[in-house]
Order: C-alpha cells, then structure tokens, then sequence
C-alpha cells in the first residue's frame, strides 16, 4: 500500500494526534526545566538567555499545535453534531407520520438542544483516549529508566483512575439517560401548555397547570443534580489517587537526593536533574487519565443522547413519497387518476380528473376524505393501487415536482408565530392578486396593522373565517395548478363559506383543477363531479 492510497486522516483523528503530540512537547520542556535546576543546584554555569528562548520555542510550538488540535476538533464536532440535526430535520420532514419520542417539544429538544450535549464528548474524549494510550507508557519507560520504585508507584495508581472512571461510568450514563428524557417532555409540556394558556385560564385550571410544571421542573433538578454529584464524586475520588501518586513519587524523589533513602534505583545515585525531571513528569502521567475521566463523563451524556437518536432512528414509520427537497412545479398541469385505491382498509372509487376540472369529495365523517386528499398529495403512501400523474405512477422521483404544482389547504390550519403577510409566502412577495382572489385584501385593509399583524400559532388576531382566508391565499401563493381544500368551509357562516366557496370556484373557472373535500353540500354542488365514498366495508 503506497502512501498516496492511505485513507485520509479525519478531522478528528489529527486533532486528537496533534493533541498527543502537544503534550508530548511538555516532555521536552520539563526536560529542559529539569536541567536547568540541577545545574543551579551543582553550581555550573546556565545561560538564562539560551534556557529562556528554548522554553519560549517549546511553549509557543505547543500552544500552535494545541490551536491547531482545538479547531481540528471543534470543526470536526460542529460538522457531527449538524449532520445529526439535518438527519432529524430531513427525517421529520419526510415522515408521514408522528414520533412515538413525543411531540413538537421533544423533537425541538432533540433536535436542537440534545445534540449540543455531545459537543464536549466530541470535543474532549476521543482526543483523551489518544494521549491515554501514548503518554502514560512514554513517562512509565522515562520513570522506569531512572528508578523502578517510581515507575512501581505510578504503575499501581495509574490504573485504579479507569477502573473507578468505568464502575462512576455505568451510573453516569444512566442518570445523563433519565436526565435527556426529562429534558425532552419538559419540552413537550412547555409547548402543550403555551398552546393551550388561554383555555387552561378560562377553565381555572391555572393553579393546577402552575402545579403540574413545577413538579415537573423539581423533577427535572433533581435529575440534574443527580448528573452533577456523580459528576464531583468522580473527580474528587480521581483527584485523591492522582495526589496520592504524585505525592508518593515527592517522597521517594525527595529522600532519595537527601541520600535517606538507598533503593529504588538503578545502582545509581539519583541526580537532581533526574529526580526534578520525575517530579514534574509524575502530574503529566496521570493528567491524561484525569482528562480521559472528564471525558467519560462527558461521553456517558453523548451516550444517552445517542441512545435517544437510535431509538429514533429504528422506529418504524412511514414515509412520505418524494425526497423532501426543493423542486420545480411542473411545467404544466397533468391529468390525475386514481386506479384500485387501498389504505387503512378503506377501498377508493376510481376517479379521473383533467386539467382545470373541479372535483368534491363527499362522504360521511371517517369515510376517508381527509386520507385521500393526502394520498394525492403523496402525503401518505397507498398500501396498495396507484395514483396516475399524466398516466405516470406518483412516486419519490416525481413527488417533489408534483407537491410544488399543488396548493393546500388544510383542515386544521397551523399558522407561524409570525406577520399574516410571512404565514403566506413564507417571505415570498405576495401578489395583490392571490390576496384578492382569497378575498383577503378586504379583511388585511380593516387590520391596525394591516398585512403585518402578527398571528398566534393558532392564527390569533384573525377571526376563523380570515384564518381560512389566509390558509386559501396560501394555498393559492405561487399560482398552483391545483388546489386541494380539505373541509375549506367548516365552521364558518353561510356568508364567509359562500365567499371561500366564490374564491374556489373562480380559481376553477380560471383553469385551475380543484379537488374539495367537504360536507357542505351547495359547495360540493358547485363542482363539476362528485365522488362518493362510503368509508370501510362492514366486516
Ligand atoms: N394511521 C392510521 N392508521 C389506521 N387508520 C387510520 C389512520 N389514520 C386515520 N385512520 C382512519 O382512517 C379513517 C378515515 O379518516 P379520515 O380523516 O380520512 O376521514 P374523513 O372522511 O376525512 O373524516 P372527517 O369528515 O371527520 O374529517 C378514519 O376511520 C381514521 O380513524
């Protein structure tokens, strides 16, 4: 293998190696230190300008090689941690239906706020395991080479810090575990209960709500503080062993240049450049193992987030057809039908519908409207039969193309936290004609605000007929060459229905295919056809 065919080395392993290597220059000054006392110390000359220049090389050499390390690895994580987070956002997009992980909190959580947990991981402990594995066996053959009584010493302290690091380790991962779970439904309660202010005031339920959550935030800290004293046992029990090491290694050093002590070594006396050199060398052994135990801790809260991510990952669930990306509409209207429709054990009537031909979909509540229209959309997908688009099955090479060309308007309409004018172009210009075609201009003209009022998650501000008018304008928004409305004149009063119901069927007359799911019968008498369905055969 030449060296032209060696994999490439990551991001993460060179950091971790330039962070091996900038210790290693510690060696070097420590050497250089160590020899400059014991000459002090048996009276021969030292050039403080010489000493002063190689320590400042070796120091600066290591601080270039640690920046380096750093942003290696910092790049390394942050390319990581968002490659995890668009997986989720690409995924939840994708899905057709809900996580069984929670609601929109717990994915917000883990999408956003769990990921950032395994930055130190990233950050600190691959890198750690690297310097565990070079420094400790370089400074036990440097200590071994001069006294086998202090490489005995660092032989038998260096090893409990893993040990107690793995048994601290177990219990860490667990608590970090329960820890992000709470963390994620304390998400999803916060949303619930914003969601839901006003109703929880009006049905007094105000106290309770305050109640529930602080249970739920006490619940929450003591979670964390569990993480956190096993955080500080860990480090005060590892503390003890390094200091009881280092201190064991003074000892022997000391007595051994006062001439107290005659054995441990090689036959030899001890120089004072040698045992100065252990002694600064005996806090280097047991750093790494010190960071590794950080690290650990670290990676037992990276753990459990991976294990969150993973469950996420196996679940089953369907997905929607098409790849979730950006797509031209199409360039124009195809003919649409349906051919031995199936899903959830509902049978769909074959229909046809050509281009600027207006359908309603009628049928008692659960007969599966709403499951069609999203069938159409390619929302869901069919368990069996097939959807033609201009005689092509719908599917995930022309979905994306095919979404693009339709304009929705849901039966639950879900507004942004933002201006009317952002919940319709989504920061698009909006022409003056969408708006007066949903009959909008009227109702933006009377708000204080006008096109900049701000909507609630829940269209606050509006009333439930310019809600819908705001959902049809949507719908509408970038000239579509279809439109499907699922229920678009529920709720609403014979007026405001019969205006949405104009504004449908002039999108029709204009030559826009209309597809209509509603029960209201003069809406669904306004449509060129009309399909029947008759929901699930009785068993
Ligand atoms: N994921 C699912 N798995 C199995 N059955 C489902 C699933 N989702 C919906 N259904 C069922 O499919 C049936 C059709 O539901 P759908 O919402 O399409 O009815 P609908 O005609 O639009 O009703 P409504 O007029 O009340 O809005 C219902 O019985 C519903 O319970």
């Amino acid at each position: 293998m030449t060296i032209l065919t060696l994999p490439p080395l990551d991001r993460e392993t060179l950091g971790g190696l330039l962070s091996v290597a900038s210790s290693l220059v510690w060696l070097a000054v420590a050497a250089v230190i160590a020899g400059v006392f014991g000459r002090l110390m048996a009276a021969e000359p030292v050039s403080p300008l010489r000493t002063g220049v190689a320590i400042l090389l070796l120091w600066g050499l290591r601080a270039l090689i640690d920046m380096a390390a750093q942003a290696l690895l910092g790049l390394a994580a942050e390319a990581k941690i968002g490659a995890l987070r668009e997986e989720i956002v690409t995924a939840e997009a994708r899905a057709a239906t809900p996580s069984a992980l929670g609601g929109a909190g717990a994915l917000a959580a883990l999408t956003a706020e769990k990921p950032e947990a395994m930055r130190l991981a990233l950050l600190r402990y691959r890198p750690a395991r690297m310097r565990v594995m070079v420094l400790p066996p370089v400074i036990l053959c440097i200590a071994l080479w001069h006294s086998w009584a202090v490489a005995l010493v660092l032989l038998l302290a260096g090893p409990l810090i893993p040990l107690f690091m793995a048994l601290v380790g177990w219990a860490a991962k667990e608590a970090s575990a329960r820890q992000m779970k709470d963390v994620g439904q304390m998400n999803d309660v916060l949303v619930d209960r914003l969601a839901a202010l006003s109703d929880l005031r009006l049905i007094g339920a105000g106290p309770a709500t305050v109640e529930n959550f602080t249970r739920a935030s006490e619940d929450l800290r003591e979670r964390t503080m569990a993480v956190l004293r096993i955080a500080f046992l860990s480090s005060t029990v590892l503390e003890l062993f390094s200091a009881l090491g280092v201190a064991m290694v003074a000892i022997w050093v000391g007595f051994s240049l006062l001439g107290e002590l005659s054995w441990g070594g090689w036959g030899t006396p001890l120089t004072p450049t040698a045992g100065l050199y252990l002694l600064l060398l005996a806090p280097e052994f047991f750093q790494p193992l010190r960071d590794l135990a950080a690290a650990w801790h670290d990676r037992s809260g990276a753990d459990a987030v991976m294990d969150e991510i993973t469950t996420w990952r196996d679940e089953p669930r369907s997905q929607r057809l098409g790849h979730g990306g950006l797509a031209a509409p199409l360039a124009k209207m195809p003919w649409l039908a349906t051919c031995d429709l199936q899903h959830h054990g509902i049978a769909y009537p074959d229909f046809r519908l050509e281009p600027g031909d207006s359908l309603a979909v009628i049928g008692a509540s659960g007969a599966g409207k709403t499951t069609l229209l999203r069938l159409i959309a390619g929302l869901e997908r069919p368990d069996s039969g097939v959807i033609l688009v201009d005689g092509l099955p719908l599917s995930d090479g022309n979905a994306d193309a095919w979404r693009a060309s339709i304009g929705w308007m849901p039966q639950a309409p879900h507004f942004l936290n933002g201006s009317l004018r952002s919940n319709i172009g989504f920061g698009d210009a909006i022409s003056d004609d969408t708006l007066r075609a949903a009959g909008l201009d009227r109702v933006i003209n009377a708000l204080p605000r006008g096109d900049l009022t701000r909507l609630g998650a829940r269209g606050a501000g509006l009333s439930g007929g310019e809600g819908r008018r705001v959902t049809l304008a949507r719908a509408l928004h970038g000239g579509p060459g279809l439109v499907i409305a699922d229920e678009p004149t529920a709720d609403l009063d014979m007026e405001t229905a019969r205006l949405v119901g104009d504004s449908l069927v002039r999108f029709a007359q204009a030559g826009g295919t209309l597809l209509v799911a509603t029960h209201d019968v003069s809406l669904a008498e306004r449509m060129a056809q009309r399909l029947t369905l008759t929901g699930r055969a009785a068993p």
